[in-house]
């Protein structure tokens, strides 16, 4: 197995490679060069594995060995050892239709941990095994931010840096970054939205000298390794459903960089049996707006009550948009530059047919996600997080009579108390959450502005 560029000017590159090498150095985003497919015999095998067992089943159809099994299920113990759930990501019912996945279990209560427990450890095992030094270089809306520093924390020759949105994540997202006072930890407060952020990361490892003097590593989904850790709870979560391995299953993904559900995309492609994708997402809804119309333009930044899915540019679509070209480099890096030049990208005909039997998708407004949280607190006594919510209204919306749905819980509502506080509703917050009000904050402010934050980054890795 090898990985190669979206774009095709890079050669091709093993596991570890890709994983330094984070986003790809011709611009493009890293895709394995042949999806391994898994059998419906295969499947009904792995039926009774445990999370662990079958992240080690999945991962290591990417890794080509080279990381020895024991070395990486030792990873894998570990990385999921600190969850609050013995299954990982557990599956709560709440009606014959719809299931919600868990995936806040983790240290920071987001889904990112799942993903971001698993890195920190290879970044460090990479670190040890190859003398590598990881300088982390990351943008995020809130969650991936909080989850990657929890995920590299005393971890030796590691140091991360993140840029977040000023005054744009809650409270808790903020503190859950801030109040952490390690000398190889840097926030750095961006007076600008998600996209901004993203933007300068992107520009800077973009750069290849100044990438390779400071080694910059990512740990946002440009990362292919990302993607591969999020495909795992797709098939858990398929498995955990009662029934034989060819019933279908659709899932509701609230979205905003693309790469959670472009992690279902993959399960699908590799032989998981998903009738639909379901993009949620907010009023931020460039990705509804292009499942339905076929046009992708981003534009017109607007602040929800699901903050971490207010982006606009939605960096793993280029992966999307690689595979329904039909992995033609040259065609999709046409695309690319069209969309740098012309602000949008339009697809039509027999590829928006594509698109809309691959994906459908909503856009929930602001009332609506907040209705759905009420309704679901009073009729089931259960409390989406905002995103969460947006999910299950997009399940409402798209999911068919008889067909089953699996939503995924993106955040635990702990961590939104500004949205859910609009609803009237109280919550008790988990005792590691509410820690964080008594601890002094750490980061530093500064424009939006390439050069400031380029002598902030060469201050901070020396
Ligand atoms: C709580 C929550 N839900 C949904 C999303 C959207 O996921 P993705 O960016 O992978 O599309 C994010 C941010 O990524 C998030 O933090
Ligand atoms: N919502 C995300 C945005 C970054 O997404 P990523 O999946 O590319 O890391 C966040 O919480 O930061």
């Amino acid at each position: 197995m090898k990985f190669i560029s979206t774009r095709g000017n890079v050669e091709p590159k093993g596991f570890i490679d890709t994983v330094l090498m984070g986003l790809a150095d011709d611009g493009g985003l890293m895709v394995p060069s042949e999806i391994p497919q898994v059998s419906a015999a295969t499947l009904a095998e792995w039926r009774t594995l445990s999370y662990q067992e079958l992240f080690l089943k999945i991962v290591t159809l990417y890794t080509n060995d080279e990381i020895p099994y024991e070395d990486l299920k030792q990873m894998a113990y570990t990385s999921y050892g600190n969850f609050r759930a013995p299954e990982v990501t557990p599956l709560h019912k709440v009606s014959d239709s719809l299931h919600v996945l868990e995936l806040f279990h983790g240290p920071t209560f987001a889904f990112k941990d799942v993903a971001l427990q698993f890195m920190g450890e290879l970044y460090s095992y990479i670190s040890k095994k190859r003398g590598e030094i990881i300088h982390i270089l990351g943008a995020t809306s809130g969650d991936t931010g909080a989850a990657a520093i929890q995920g590299v924390r005393g971890k030796e020759g590691i140091k991360i840096c993140i840029l977040h949105p000023h005054g744009k994540v809650s409270k808790v997202q903020e503190l859950q970054m801030t109040t952490v006072d390690d000398s190889n930890v840097l926030n750095l407060s961006v007076e600008g939205n998600f996209d901004d952020c993203q933007q300068v990361i992107k520009e800077l490892f973009g750069d290849l000298d100044f990438k390779s003097r400071y080694h910059l590593r990512a740990i946002n989904s440009i990362n292919f390794v990302r993607i591969l850790a999020q495909t795992v709870y797709y098939f858990y979560a398929y498995l955990q459903i009662d029934g034989s391995a060819d019933k279908q299953i659709n899932f509701s993904v609230p979205s905003g960089n693309f790469g959670n559900i472009f992690s279902g995309y993959l399960a699908k492609r590799m032989g998981l049996p998903i009738r639909k994708l379901m993009i949620a997402t907010n009023e931020n809804n460039i990705l509804e707006r292009f499942v339905n119309t076929g046009e992708y333009k981003p534009g017109g930044f607007t602040s929800t009550y699901s903050p971490s899915m207010d982006i606009q540019v939605a960096s793993n679509f280029e992966r999307y948009l690689y595979y329904l070209v039909g992995e033609d480099s040259a065609k999709l890096s046409a695309y690319m530059s069209g969309l740098q030049r012309e602000g949008s990208i339009t697809v039509s005909g027999a590829d928006l047919q594509r698109v809309q039997a691959d994906f459908s998708a909503l856009g929930v407004k602001n009332a609506q996600c907040l209705e759905t949280i009420t309704k679901y607190s009073g009729e089931s006594g259960y409390l989406l997080d905002p995103h969460t919510a947006c999910g299950v209204a997009a399940y409402e919306a798209l999911g068919g009579p008889d067909e089953t749905t699996i939503t995924f819980a993106t955040a635990h509502p702990a961590k939104f108390n500004e949205a859910i506080q609009l609803t009237g509703i109280g919550q008790e917050f988990p005792a590691p959450i509410q820690a964080l009000f008594e601890m002094p904050q750490h980061q530093t402010l500064v424009d939006y502005d390439k050069a400031e934050i380029v002598r902030q980054l060469q201050a901070f890795y020396g």
